[in-house]
Order: structure tokens, then sequence, then C-alpha cells
């Protein structure tokens, strides 16, 4: 599997995904911590992937993402943004919205 491939996989199979720098309990960057911080206060379970441990995938996602710089935010396979986007969209109350709706469309059983 090429790092494309692996990366669409990733954003095909976890509706809320976040790549970060580090992991949601051991955040390697504030930015990447920030973004953890906002996500999981919208009570929802999320996927991530650390880059730090993924090289190929640090290299290749800012081409594939058009976005230059980690933590990003997919949902439903689609870039919402940076940690920046995503406390703006937190304190107007349009991330809880968004991560709701999506964890309870694809809520099984
Ligand atoms: N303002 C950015 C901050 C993120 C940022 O600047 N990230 C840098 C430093 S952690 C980055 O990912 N650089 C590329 C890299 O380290 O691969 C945001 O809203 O997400
Ligand atoms: S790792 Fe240095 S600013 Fe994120």
């Amino acid at each position: 599997m090429t790092t494309i491939e692996k990366i669409q996989k990733q954003i095909s199979e976890n509706p809320i995904i976040l790549y970060m720098k580090g992991s949601p309990k051991l955040p390697s960057c504030g930015f990447s911590a920030q973004a953890v911080q906002v996500l999981s206060q919208c009570g929802v379970p999320f996927a991530y992937v650390d880059i730090l441990q993924n090289p190929d995938i640090r290299a290749e996602l800012p081409n594939y993402a058009n976005w230059p710089t980690f933590p990003q935010l997919w949902v439903e396979g689609e870039l919402i943004g940076g940690c920046d986007i995503m406390i703006e969209m937190f304190q107007s109350g349009e991330l809880q919205t968004l991560i709701k709706e999506t964890a309870n469309k694809y809520q099984t059983a």
C-alpha cells in the first residue's frame, strides 16, 4: 500500500480522525495538545494517527491535504483544519455540533 492509499484508508474508515504529534494521552506539541483538548470536550471518541511514529504520513499528508501543518482534523473524509480552526469552531459551538452529528450518524447498534 502506498502512503496515499494508507491515508485514504484511514480517513474513509474513521469518520473522526486527528493527525497529531504524539497521542491524545501524551501529545508531543502544544498545538496537538490544544486540538486534543477541544476535540475531547466534544465528548465523543475519535481516532488518531501519531505522525511522529509515521514519517511517511508526515511527509505526504500535507501535500494530499493541501495543508502544511499538524494537527489536522478530518471528518467524513474531509479536512476540517488545524488547531486554530478547531478552537474557533469550538468557541462558536460549531465543532461540538459537527462532531456529535457525525458520531450519531455512524453509531451502530
Ligand atoms: N497554527 C497552526 C499550528 C500548527 C503548526 O504550526 N504546526 C507545525 C509545528 S508542530 C507543523 O506541523 N509543522 C510541520 C511538521 O512538523 O511536520 C494550526 O492552526 O494548526
Ligand atoms: S513540535 Fe514544535 S511547535 Fe509543534
